[in-house]
Parts: C-alpha cells; sequence; structure tokens
C-alpha cells in the first residue's frame, strides 16, 4: 500500500534484534510426507490415533480423488505402531503391498492416494535432517517468520476447523507497514530488511498460545487467531499496533526510527464458503485502516 507523505522517520533510541533459532524436535516416531502435497509435513503418532483421508474431519487431510474419505488409521500399540486400512476404495499400501492391518517399522513407505509417507522410529536420525529441511520450506529467510505458503495452509486449515465446528471462532488481521517504501527510499534497502527483521521479533514477542504469525508479502504480514471474537482480536491487535509505535527500531547504519503498522481484520462466518474471502476482507479493513490516516486497525465491528 502507499500515498501521501511521512514525516519524522529517525529517532535516536533503539537496538536491533534479530530471530531466534526454533530447537526442532524428534524423538518420536511420526510419519514424513515425502511425496504429494505437504512435501515434508510431519505426523506425530504419539498423541493418539492418527485418521488419513479426504475428510475435513481427518487428522491429516488428503484432497484427492484417489483418497478415501477415511482411509486408514494409524495408530501406537506400546512400543509398535500399526496401519490399518478403513474400507477405502483404492487401498493402502505398504512398500508397494495391498494391507488390511500391519505393523509399521522404521522406513516402511505408506502410500495413499498418490501421497507417499515415510515411517521413521525414534531413534532415526533422518527424522532430525528432514525436520530441518521442513522447517527451512516454511519460514521466511530474512525474517524467520513462517512463509506466505505455511500461512495459506494454516489458515485454510483453521477455517475448515471454524466452518466444522460450531463454537470454533476464527479471526484472521493482516498487518501492513506504514510507508515502508519512504523508509527505503531515504535510508535504504537494508534499513528496510532491518526493520522488517526488528518488526517481526516486536510481533512474535506479542504472539498468544495458538496463533500463527507469517510474512505474506514484501511488508505485510498474517496473524491468525484461532478461538478468538472479533472483539478479542480488536483488542489485541490494537495493543499490538501501540507496542509498534511505541518501540524505537534501529537500521543497519545506525538510524533510529518510529515504524507504525496499520491492521485490517475479518472473522470467518457461516456464510463464507472459503478461506479466501477472509483475507479480502481483512485486505479491505486494511486499506480502510490506510485511508483513515495508517497506524490503526480496522474491522466490520469498527
Ligand atoms: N527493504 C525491503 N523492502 C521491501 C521488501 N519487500 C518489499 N519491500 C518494499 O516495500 C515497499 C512497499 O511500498 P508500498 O506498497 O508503496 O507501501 P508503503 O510505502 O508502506 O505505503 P502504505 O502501505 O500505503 O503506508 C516497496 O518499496 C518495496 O520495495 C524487502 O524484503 N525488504
Amino acid at each position: 500500500m502507499s500515498a501521501g507523505n511521512r514525516e519524522g522517520l529517525t529517532d535516536p533510541n533503539t537496538v536491533l534484534l534479530c530471530p531466534t533459532d526454533e530447537v526442532l524436535s524428534t524423538g518420536s516416531p511420526v510419519l514424513v510426507v515425502i511425496r504429494g502435497e505437504r512435501l515434508g509435513a510431519r505426523l506425530d503418532i504419539s498423541g493418539g490415533p492418527l485418521v488419513i483421508g479426504r475428510s475435513s474431519e481427518s487428522d491429516f487431510r488428503i484432497a484427492a480423488r484417489s483418497v478415501s474419505r477415511t482411509h486408514c488409521r494409524v495408530s501406537q500399540q506400546g512400543q509398535s505402531v500399526w496401519v490399518e486400512d478403513l474400507g477405502s476404495t483404492n487401498r493402502t499400501f505398504v512398500n508397494d503391498e495391498v494391507i488390511d492391518r500391519r505393523q509399521l517399522r522404521d522406513g516402511d513407505q505408506l502410500r495413499v492416494g498418490k501421497t507417499v509417507l515415510k515411517f521413521l522410529g525414534p531413534d532415526n536420525p533422518e527424522a532430525h535432517y528432514l525436520a530441518e529441511m521442513h522447517e527451512s520450506s516454511i519460514r521466511d529467510s530474512l525474517t524467520g517468520m513462517y512463509n506466505r505458503a505455511h500461512a495459506m495452509q494454516v489458515l485454510e486449515e483453521e477455517f475448515r476447523r471454524s466452518q466444522r465446528l460450531a463454537d470454533a471462532r476464527l479471526v484472521l488481521a493482516i498487518i501492513d507497514i506504514d510507508w515502508f517504501k519512504q523508509i527505503n527510499d531515504e535510508i535504504g534497502h537494508l534499513a528496510g530488511d532491518a526493520v522488517l527483521v526488528h518488526l517481526a521479533r516486536v510481533l512474535g514477542k506479542a504472539l498468544r498460545a495458538g496463533d500463527t504469525l507469517a510474512r505474506i508479502g514484501g511488508e505485510e504480514f498474517a496473524l491468525i487467531m484461532p478461538d478468538t471474537s472479533l472483539q478479542e482480536a480488536h483488542q489485541a491487535c490494537d495493543r499490538l499496533r501501540q507496542r509498534v509505535a511505541d518501540e524505537s527500531f534501529l537500521t543497519d547504519c545506525g538510524k533510529r526510527l518510529e515504524v507504525t503498522i496499520s491492521i485490517g481484520l475479518a472473522e470467518a462466518t457461516p456464510q463464507m464458503t472459503e478461506f479466501r474471502e477472509l483475507l479480502g476482507e481483512a485486505d479491505s479493513h486494511l486499506y480502510d485502516a490506510k485511508t483513515a490516516g495508517r497506524n490503526s486497525v480496522r474491522s466490520r465491528a469498527a
């Protein structure tokens, strides 16, 4: 977004911070997608039985016609892990053999439709490597935040959940830095990058458990807030906006800046048919926030 002029970009007090590395935990048996959509996604089996299927109620959903609504179930029994076909049309395969029920062994490949998942026992060293590969594929390299692709996947899943469960509310916030082009033009692209990194840290620190924050564009972020009402989200985002406005940002060349953000919100409603409607509504409220002068939060409620 852009328009108008901004004054007082620099401010003399700030600290530049870097994103922290996230520790990747392995240690329990997992299934890792090695072919198909969501490559690298991990299913932790230790948390209880998992149903794989096309239905939105599945624990791991594969949206393909070759996959039955409830295709197979994977469960841990004592130290062993079992897979059981649930009467699927196109059958379940382990290492290319049709199975009804079978114990999974380290390195086995489970095929459901065209998706292949590799079973890795708790001590398999490949698990850590695959976890790191997956982690880097869902992160933005500059800020360390989740990237757009991951945000869209989380948003779609949370949207489906909110449609399925009557009391599961969902709010999406689109956060956009104000006058960012001016920061780049006046101080330089590296300064702009430093602001993005610092902002990622400020937003990340304010995150509540269950929320997902991602960088979805150059200077645009998405905050996905499940189980939150529009009013609660509006208040939380206004606190976030204030926190950013109070922060002092340091650029690569030692200049200090005041930075503000504008936020547009949208809440999932039963009338919506797909998650992109949330993006459209949040974007339109973001536009309202920009035209109302920036450094503000806008939603259907206000
Ligand atoms: N430094 C840096 N700049 C980026 C990056 N990605 C996008 N940008 C810049 O972000 C700026 C976005 O500018 P506009 O869309 O005009 O928005 P704006 O200046 O923030 O104006 P408003 O949103 O209307 O307040 C452009 O100058 C892009 O080049 C990046 O990764 N690093």
